[in-house]
């Protein structure tokens, strides 16, 4: 069996993040998402609240019924962890994580990379405006990673910090904008401003 772990900060999960995972369902037997906290990154929202907006999204995407899932216990900021948790949970699985083409600098600079190699394989998943490096994808190789690009997959250019910064709600899927109405997630949303404004 062939895993997809793709963890996230999903801050707020959008139609890129959706665009991947549709594309992971169909060379996938299962794919196990969660989100997380970035050691990188602040947050602009509660992890349980990202948890939440996932889940929402993977329940809309029309992919076969148990295909996705959220894994909430896998969630850490150490991709390792993650990975040795889904090791657990499935011990006989080929397990490959999921990055986007972003990432691929810094991976071999997270928590323990060469273990993380040794427990996953990696996975790139194109992204418009980056193009991984020779030598990042080399570095990777040198500590005994497996990576490969995800050639045939077409992303388009939309990210978490595209929707904060231009309230652009066009860019995430209907039941997450709904999730962020409701709870006024993102304060200087122009949704918020509308809601603030009516009441
Ligand atoms: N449009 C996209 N195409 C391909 N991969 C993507 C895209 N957006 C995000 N990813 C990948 O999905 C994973 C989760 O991304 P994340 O939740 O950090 O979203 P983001 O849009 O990159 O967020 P931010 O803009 O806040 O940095 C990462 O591996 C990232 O590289
Ligand atoms: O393990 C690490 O050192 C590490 C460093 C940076 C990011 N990560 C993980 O990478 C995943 C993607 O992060 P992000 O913010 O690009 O969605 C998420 O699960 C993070 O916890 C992990």
């Amino acid at each position: 069996m062939q895993i997809a772990l793709f963890g996230m900060s999903a801050d707020p999960p959008h139609r890129g993040h959706g665009r991947v995972l549709r594309w992971l369902a169909r060379h996938f037997d299962h794919v196990a998402v969660w989100a997380a906290d970035n050691p990188y990154k602040q947050h602009q929202c509660p992890l349980r609240d990202r948890q939440a907006m996932l889940k929402l999204m993977i329940q809309d995407l029309p992919v076969p019924p148990g295909r996705i899932a959220l894994y909430e216990e896998l969630s850490h900021r150490h991709s390792l962890v993650s990975a040795q948790q889904a090791r657990e949970r499935w011990p006989q699985a080929e397990l490959t994580l999921i990055v986007g083409a972003d990432l691929v600098e810094q991976l071999p600079h997270w928590y323990k990379a060469a273990e993380l190699f040794q427990l996953a394989n990696i996975l790139v998943m194109p992204r418009p405006g980056y193009r991984p490096s020779d030598q990042a994808l080399a570095a990777i190789r040198q500590q005994g990673g497996q990576v490969a690009i995800a050639e045939t997959l077409k992303t388009f250019e939309v990210s978490s910090s595209y929707y904060r910064q231009t309230e652009d709600a066009q860019a995430l899927p209907t039941a997450v904008r709904a999730y962020i109405n409701q709870r006024n997630l993102y304060p200087c949303t122009a949704s918020s401003k509308e809601k603030q404004a009516i009441s």
